[in-house]
C-alpha cells in the first residue's frame, strides 16, 4: 500500500503547485459533531447572492432558496421532500452532539465506507499528504514543507463561486405525484448498493474525452466569476435536461471539493432502478486534477466526467497555460456509496463548510480592504485566516458618542420624568462580582453551552420555523412575565424595561426610530417561550463563538467548560474569522439580540443603525470593553457609536419605578405602525 500511495501521488504531481484549498487536519479531527442534515450544509451555499455571508445563507428565508421555487406548485416547500427545509426538519431534532471527533482514518473528504477500494485509501492518504505539506496550522505554525505554498487565487475564487447553488428544476412526475416526496429519511439512511466489479472498473475509464465539451468554460475563463458559475449552472442543466430516468435536484458546492448531488425522485415506479438511490459525485481538486466519486451507472458517470473536466477548465488558473488542459489520465474516478459513515462526515462537513465560507468571505473582504488601502494582496488564505497565537489587545479609546439628532419630540413624554441619565451613579450598574448567585449560575450555563455547533443549529431552527404571528404590541405584552436571570440590575419584567428604555430615549429627544429600538430591543426574549433551551440561549451578554474568548467577557473562567475552548480551530485569537472581517461575519452567541435583529430586518423599515443597536446591544465585551476590535470593519466602527449611544439608555434607565402602560401605549402603538407596516409579524 505505501508504494501504491507513492505512485498515486506521482500521478498527481502538479506543475503549478497545489493547496488551493488548505484544510488543516485539525479541522477534521476536532470539529464537534452536530446532528443535522447534509441539506443544512448544502444550504449554506444556496444563496444566489454571491456576496452573501454564511449568515445570510443560513438565515435566508426559504423563498431565497431557488430549489424551493422550483417546487412552488407543491406549496411553500416546507412539506416537500426535496426542499431544504423539509429535510432539516426531519433530521435536526434540535439535538446537538458534541465532543465526538472524526477519526483521522475516516477522511471527511470521503463520504464513502471506510473499507472501499484500495484506490480510495490511496486517495485518502494522498489527500492528507497534500494538505499536510501545504497547510499552515491553525495556531500559526507552519508544517514541514509548507513554506509559502503557491496558491492559485483564481482557483479559490472560482471554487467559491461554484459553491453558489446551481439548481435544476424538478421535472414533475404526473401519475403518482401524491405528496410522498419524503426523500428516504435523510442522507444518513440511504442504502446504496456497492458497485459491481464491472461498474467499478468502468468507473476507471474516461470515455472519449474528446466529447467532453470544454467550450463554454474555456470562454468563461476570462469572464467574471459570476458568469463562470452561470455557465456551470447552464451546462449542468443542459446535461440533465434530456434525462429520462432522472428528475433531478442538483446542487453544486465547493470547498474544498465540488459536490454534485443528483437526487432522483424517490417516488417513481418500482421498476425504476434508480429508486431510493442518492447519486452523488464528489469533485475534489487535488493539485489541479480532480478526483471524482460517484455511485451510479455509466450513464451518470459520463455526465459527471464532463462536469469534472469542465470545471477544471473553468478553474482556469489563468496565466498558467500548463494547467488549463488537464491530461485525461489525471482525472481519477472512483465508485462509491453512501454508507453509515455518512453522518459523521456530513456533520463534519457542515462545520468545515461553514469555516470555508467564512474564510472565503473574509478573504474577499480582506482583498477589498487591501485594494482600498493600496496594500499588497495576501498570498494565501491561511495568511489571512490563521491566528498567530494569542495577542494582548489594548482596550479601545473611550468613545464619546455624542450624537445630535435634533429631532423634536412630537408628543409629551409620559410618566418617565426625564431624569437625566447623567445623574445616575453609573458605577452601580453591572456589578457582577456582587451579583446574586442566579447571575453567576446563568453565565456558567451560557458559557458552557454556547458552542459553534449549537449556534449553527439555533440558526437553522430559527430559519426553519415561524414560532408565532402577532403584532409587536402583543409580543411586548407577552414579555410581562419574563424576569431576566442574567441581569443584575433589574428585577422588573421585561415589558417594564422596554418602556423605561424607550421613554428615556424619547425624553432625550432622540429620533423616533431610536425610541422604537428602545421599545423592542429586548423583544427577542420571546424566544424563551418558544424553542429555547433555557435562559442561557436567550438573554445575557453576547460574545463571538468560534474564536478565542476575551477576558473582557464577564466570568470568563466559565468558558473552561465549553468544549470549543479545547478545539484548536476555535481557540486562537481569530479562530474561524480573520482580521477586520466585520462583525456581520462573526457568529455572536445566539440569543434575543440576534433573533430580534433578523425579525426586525425582515419585517420593519428601521434603518441600519437601529438594526445594529438591536443586534449588538448585549455585546458588552465589544461596545463597552473594547474587546474584539480586530474583527471590526469600517461599518462596525460607524455602528459602534450608535450602539454605545443606545447603551446608556438601555442600561441606566433601569430603575424601580415602572411606567404606566395606559398612558404611553397609544404613542407607542403609532410608533410601531410607522416602522412595521404589516402589523402582524412572524416571530
Ligand atoms: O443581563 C442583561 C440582559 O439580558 C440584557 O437584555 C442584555 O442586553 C444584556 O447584555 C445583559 O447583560
Ligand atoms: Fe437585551
Amino acid at each position: 500500500m505505501p508504494d501504491e500511495t507513492e505512485s498515486y501521488q506521482e500521478t498527481l504531481e502538479s506543475p503549478i503547485g497545489d493547496s488551493a484549498f488548505p484544510t488543516p487536519d485539525s479541522v477534521w479531527r476536532d470539529i464537534p459533531e452536530i446532528e443535522t442534515a447534509e441539506s443544512v450544509w448544502a444550504d449554506i451555499s444556496h444563496s444566489s447572492n454571491p456576496t452573501a455571508t454564511w449568515d445570510d445563507a443560513i438565515l435566508a428565508p426559504a423563498r431565497d432558496v431557488s430549489w424551493n421555487d422550483t417546487l412552488s406548485e407543491q406549496g411553500s416547500g416546507e412539506a416537500s421532500g426535496f426542499s431544504t427545509r423539509a429535510v432539516i426538519t426531519e433530521v435536526s431534532g434540535g439535538k446537538v452532539t458534541e465532543n465526538e471527533t472524526l477519526s483521522q482514518e475516516s477522511s471527511p473528504i470521503d463520504l464513502r465506507d471506510a473499507d472501499e477500494s484500495a484506490e480510495d485509501s490511496q486517495h485518502d492518504r494522498t489527500t492528507k499528504q497534500t494538505d499536510a505539506d501545504n497547510t499552515e496550522d491553525i495556531d500559526g505554525s507552519v508544517r514541514p514543507g509548507a513554506e509559502n505554498p503557491p496558491v492559485s487565487m483564481e482557483t479559490l475564487r472560482i471554487g467559491s463561486q461554484l459553491a453558489r447553488e446551481v439548481s435544476i428544476p424538478v421535472i414533475e412526475d404526473s401519475g403518482d405525484a401524491v405528496g410522498d416526496e419524503t426523500f428516504p429519511g435523510s442522507a444518513f439512511e440511504l442504502s446504496v448498493p456497492e458497485p459491481t466489479p464491472k461498474e467499478a472498473s468502468d468507473a476507471m475509464t474516461i470515455e472519449n474525452p474528446k466529447e467532453i465539451p470544454f467550450r463554454l468554460f474555456t470562454e468563461a475563463r476570462d469572464a467574471t466569476l459570476d458568469s463562470a458559475a452561470l455557465d456551470v449552472s447552464y451546462y449542468l442543466k443542459k446535461i440533465f435536461s434530456d434525462s429520462e430516468t432522472l428528475s433531478s435536484t442538483m446542487n453544486v458546492a465547493a470547498y474544498p471539493e465540488i459536490i454534485l448531488n443528483v437526487t432522483p425522485k424517490a417516488r417513481r415506479t418500482t421498476n425504476n432502478i434508480l429508486y431510493n438511490h442518492h447519486h452523488r459525485a464528489f469533485f475534489r481538486p487535488t493539485n489541479q486534477s480532480l478526483v471524482v466519486a460517484w455511485n451510479d451507472t455509466n450513464h451518470i458517470k459520463r455526465r459527471v466526467t464532463s462536469i469534472a473536466r469542465t470545471w477544471v477548465n473553468a478553474g482556469g488558473h489563468s496565466g498558467d497555460s500548463t494547467s488549463t488542459n488537464i491530461p485525461a489520465q489525471q482525472v481519477h474516478f472512483k465508485s462509491g456509496s453512501d454508507g453509515p459513515e455518512l453522518q459523521n462526515t456530513l456533520t463534519g462537513r457542515l462545520l468545515e463548510k461553514l469555516d470555508h465560507d467564512i474564510q472565503e468571505v473574509n478573504y474577499k473582504k480582506t482583498i477589498a480592504n487591501l485594494t482600498n488601502t493600496a496594500k499588497e494582496m495576501p498570498t494565501s488564505m491561511s495568511e489571512i485566516t490563521c491566528g498567530k497565537g494569542e495577542e494582548t489587545v489594548p482596550p479601545m479609546e473611550p468613545i464619546h458618542a455624542v450624537l445630535e439628532y435634533n429631532i423634536p419630540l412630537e408628543t409629551p413624554v409620559g410618566e418617565w420624568t426625564g431624569t437625566k441619565l447623567a445623574t445616575y451613579d453609573t458605577d452601580s450598574f453591572r456589578q457582577y462580582e456582587l451579583a446574586a448567585d442566579r447571575v453567576r449560575d446563568f453565565y456558567a450555563e451560557q458559557h458552557t453551552n454556547q458552542t459553534v455547533a449549537y449556534n449553527i443549529q439555533a440558526r437553522v431552527n430559527f430559519k426553519t420555523k415561524t414560532r408565532a404571528k402577532m403584532t409587536i404590541w402583543e409580543a411586548l405584552c407577552k414579555l410581562n412575565t419574563l424576569l431576566d436571570e442574567s441581569d443584575p440590575d433589574t428585577d422588573l419584567s421585561q415589558i417594564d424595561h422596554a418602556l423605561q428604555t424607550a421613554e428615556a430615549i424619547r425624553a432625550d429627544g432622540k429620533p423616533r426610530w431610536m425610541q422604537l429600538v428602545g421599545l423592542i430591543h429586548d423583544l427577542g426574549k420571546l424566544l424563551y417561550f418558544y424553542d429555547s433551551k433555557g435562559q442561557w440561549d436567550v438573554v445575557g451578554d453576547t460574545f463571538p463563538v468560534g474564536c478565542g474568548y476575551s477576558n473582557k467577557i464577564i466570568f470568563p473562567e466559565s468558558f473552561a467548560m465549553n468544549p470549543d475552548s479545547r478545539n484548536p480551530l476555535y481557540h486562537t485569537k481569530y479562530g474561524i474569522y480573520s482580521r477586520k472581517c466585520g462583525l456581520k461575519n462573526v457568529m455572536l452567541s445566539w440569543g434575543h439580540d440576534e433573533y430580534m435583529y433578523h425579525v426586525a430586518k425582515l419585517h420593519s423599515t428601521l434603518p441600519k443603525e437601529a438594526l445594529a443597536m438591536i443586534r449588538y446591544h448585549s455585546f458588552y465585551p465589544w461596545h463597552r470593553e473594547g474587546a474584539y476590535k480586530y474583527l471590526m470593519d469600517e461599518e462596525d466602527a460607524e455602528m459602534l457609536l450608535f450602539v454605545v449611544d443606545f447603551n446608556k439608555y438601555d442600561l441606566y434607565s433601569k430603575r424601580d419605578e415602572i411606567q404606566d402602560l395606559e398612558i404611553v401605549q397609544e404613542y407607542y402603538k403609532n410608533l410601531i405602525d410607522e416602522f412595521f407596516p404589516n402589523k402582524v409579524v412572524e416571530f
